[in-house]
């Protein structure tokens, strides 16, 4: 049936789901829930994939053993000097992150994951951001158009965020949160084709 979904998106992000539907896969969302606490000496790269894995993983505990349908999940961190960036607690964070990653370059790390019944498939995005330097005064503003709160580091390349992006290395997509290119090349080794309705 052409409206069936293909594969399963494990994430409440609004815009992994808005990526996905760029590239023209039928996906349904589910809860992805999982610790997301990092292990002592874990490489940020080792992290963003094991907690990827860990949300589709979860996801597919709960889906009945019947459906075979992939399940795909995602994991985003910002990384200056081997230290994660998570989301900020409140707007003094906010501004210490801005103020950490202002005029530097940072690394946008996001591990997808998609996981079928008999096995797993990983791949990892890396991008390189620099950002201008910023001002006390833009810190505070920023905070209040509630972009910062939920976004590892504190910011959105996707909304207001893209004015203190002074360069991309990298992949766009990946630093939003879901990185297509990785993500279509998982999903056609599962046979599974963007671009098309009919499989
Ligand atoms: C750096 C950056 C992050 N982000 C977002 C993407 C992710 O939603 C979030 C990183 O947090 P994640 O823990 O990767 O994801 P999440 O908790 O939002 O969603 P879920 O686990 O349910 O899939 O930060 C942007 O939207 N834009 C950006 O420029």
């Amino acid at each position: 049936m052409a409206t069936e979904h293909q594969i399963y998106l494990a994430s409440s992000s609004p815009r992994r789901s808005e990526l996905l539907t760029q590239i023209g896969v039928r996906f349904a969302v589910i809860a992805a829930d999982t610790d997301e606490s990092r292990l002592p000496d874990e490489a940020p790269e080792d992290y963003v994939r094991r907690v990827a894995l860990d949300k589709a993983r979860m996801a597919r505990m709960r889906l009945p053993t019947e459906d075979a349908r992939p399940v795909l999940a995602a994991d985003t961190a910002v990384v200056l000097d081997q230290c994660i960036l998570g989301k900020p607690a409140d707007p003094e964070d906010a501004a210490r992150m801005l103020r950490l990653l202002a005029g530097r370059t940072h690394r946008v790390l996001t591990g997808v994951a998609l996981v079928l019944p008999t096995h797993d498939w990983t791949a990892i995005s890396a991008s390189r951001v620099t950002f201008r330097p910023i001002r006390e005064d833009e810190m505070q503003r920023y905070w209040r158009t509630g972009e910062p709160l939920d976004k590892a580091g504190g910011y959105g390349i996707q909304g207001y965020g893209a004015v203190f992006v002074a360069n991309l290395e990298g992949s766009y997509s990946g630093v939003m949160g879901l990185p297509l290119f990785e993500t279509a090349q998982l999903l056609e080794r599962a046979g599974i084709l963007s671009m098309t309705t009919d499989n």
